[in-house]
């Protein structure tokens, strides 16, 4: 599914006006139209509604909806905020329709003492400013939100919550946006709504179909997109009857220090719930027990020391490696890294503290190759090419990383950002607050590494594995619950995600 930008929705917009048989009008209906029906299978019958609608476009779905609702039976009072001198046309004609039906009423919001009294059992529509935002807030609209903010009522966002800049081109001040209690978000989801940052300002957000053009769509250029449950489904491999283990690969794990053998454990099943052939772990000497115990499948290497990883032999027999999950910082291993960054010419997925130890060694990152999966989570990534401010500067900064080392991102979070050499981002839509758990980013290191081991392409493998993971996380929160959830439980729903994935 694709992530376009407020211009490129604006084109799409005007192309499906232009080629099928609807107005400006007609399409501002329509999405005032899903939007109310959204609303009346929510909304408690009794409660009053405030609208409050801008004098863009967002205003005029604003104010279809007023009537929309005042037709259902809602009690509803209308505000319009016409913070512009110019009212778009199309809010001049649902203004219109509005006042045209009896007892419908909409007041000019002038100043201050125009604002409406707002009860926390109300209901507020915001239709202030839509994806025509263009700059922060100011004057009067800033006291409105402030208004809806503090009221406590249930708030509604049109499109997105006004204040928000869609493509999340500027950094906003909380202060000086709408905290949506919902955002009903038009035909695509928008790129401002995946960093954590704005989740206080949108809410709970979904995407409401108006049957905007497919083709202009399909055709719309854009660098960003959200992995649907079909994207994902569409990469897995199908497993030939005949196969035997060699076909699956052989995955080489490398992991594992005094005190978190545990990290090693877990990706390693992980890995094997997989699909991998074989897989061989490379760990410190007194992991060794543990992990023939706890992971029988599994073979081991064991380190000649006892504590941490200090050489590892790599050979041509490995199809992927991984490394990373438990490994420690020990000056020693940080040699290892660098011995096997310079010899292995596999597939790798590189996790944890591999990554802390490139980033406290940058000229280990000229030995990244291109087949190389990176699993960062924000503080690591910050580790390894400086802070963000935010999560849009950390995303730009995410894709120049993937593109100046020719390898593929994972940057983790609630919407993980698969991102390969070309700077295209793939946000996962799979995953739960459950999985902000200890061992949870082991247990992906293992599942990619089972996929880069029976020859996936990077990205693919990266696209379908961050997909598996989150889905094991929701069908175990599900099935549990999200404070249920460790990264053990995960692995034991691996099966039944890898099963929604395969063809009926
Ligand atoms: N796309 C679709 O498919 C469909 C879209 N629809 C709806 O249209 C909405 C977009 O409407 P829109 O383009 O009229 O913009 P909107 O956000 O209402 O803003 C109006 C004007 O405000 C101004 N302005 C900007 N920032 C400002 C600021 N900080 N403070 C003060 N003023 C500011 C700026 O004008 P400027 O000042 O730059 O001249 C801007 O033009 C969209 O969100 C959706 O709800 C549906 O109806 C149907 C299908
Ligand atoms: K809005």
């Amino acid at each position: 599914m694709k992530i376009l930008s407020a211009n490129a929705i604006r084109k799409v917009d005007a192309y499906t006006i232009e080629h099928e048989p609807v107005s400006d009008y007609g399409l501002m209906q329509r999405a005032a139209g899903a939007l109310t029906e959204w609303l009346l299978e929510r909304i408690p019958s009794g409660t009053h509604v405030v609208v409050l609608a801008g004098s863009g476009n967002n205003g005029g779905d604003a104010l279809v909806a007023a009537r929309l609702l005042m037709l259902s039976g809602f009690s509803v009072s209308t505000y319009c905020c016409h913070h512009q001198v110019t009212v778009s046309p199309t809010c001049i004609i649902a203004k219109d329709a509005l006042l045209a039906i009896p007892d419908a009423d909409c007041k000019e919001v002038a100043g201050r003492d125009f604002f409406p009294r707002i009860e926390s059992t109300d209901w507020v529509i915001d239709g202030l400013f839509g994806s025509g935002l263009n700059r922060p807030l100011q004057g009067l609209a800033v006291d409105c939100v402030q208004l809806v903010n503090r009221s406590g009522a249930t708030v509604v966002a049109i499109d997105v919550p006004s204040g928000l800049p869609t493509d999340g081109d500027f950094v906003v001040d909380p202060e000086l946006c709408i905290h949506a209690t919902y955002t009903l978000t038009f035909q695509l989801p928008k790129l401002s709504f995946l960093f954590a940052e704005h989740e206080l300002l949108t809410g709970e957000w979904s995407v409401l179909d108006i049957g905007l053009n497919r083709n202009a769509i399909e055709n719309a250029e854009t660098s960003f997109h959200m992995i649907t449950h079909d994207d994902a489904a569409a990469l897995l491999h199908q497993r030939a009857k005949f196969a035997h283990k060699g076909h699956f690969g052989h995955a080489l794990m490398i992991g594992g220090s005094r005190g978190k053998i545990g990290a090693v454990v877990l990706a390693s099943r992980a890995c094997l719930h997989s699909g991998v052939g074989l897989l061989s772990v490379h760990l410190p000497q007194g992991g060794e027990l543990v992990l023939h115990t706890a992971v029988p499948e599994a073979m081991v290497e064991a380190d000649q020391n006892e504590k941490y990883v200090t050489h590892v032999e790599i050979s041509g027999k490995h199809n992927a490696v991984g490394i990373g999950c438990g490994l420690g910082t020990h000056p020693q291993t940080a040699k290892a890294l660098e011995d096997i960054l310079t010899r292995a010419i596999c597939p790798m997925v590189i996790d944890a503290d591999a990554l802390n130890l490139i980033a406290t060694h940058p000229e280990l990152k000229s030995l990244l190759s291109a087949n190389t999966i990176v699993t960062p989570h924000p503080v690591e990534f910050d580790r390894l090419a400086g802070k963000s401010s935010s999560g849009a500067e950390r995303l730009e900064n995410a894709r120049q990383w993937a593109v100046d080392h020719q390898c593929v991102v994972v940057l983790k979070g609630a919407y993980t950002a698969v991102i390969n050499a070309l700077g295209e981002v793939w946000f996962n839509s799979t995953g739960n607050p459950g999985m902000a758990t200890a061992g949870s980013g082991d247990v992906l290191t293992g599942i990619l590494l089972a996929l880069l081991a029976q020859d996936y392409d990077p990205f693919d493998a990266a696209r379908l594995g961050v997909y598996l993971h989150g889905l094991a996380g929701d069908l175990a929160s599900n099935a549990t619950s999200q404070e249920f959830l460790t990264a053990g439980v995960l692995i034991d729903f691996l099966g039944s995600a890898f099963k929604k994935m395969q063809k009926e």
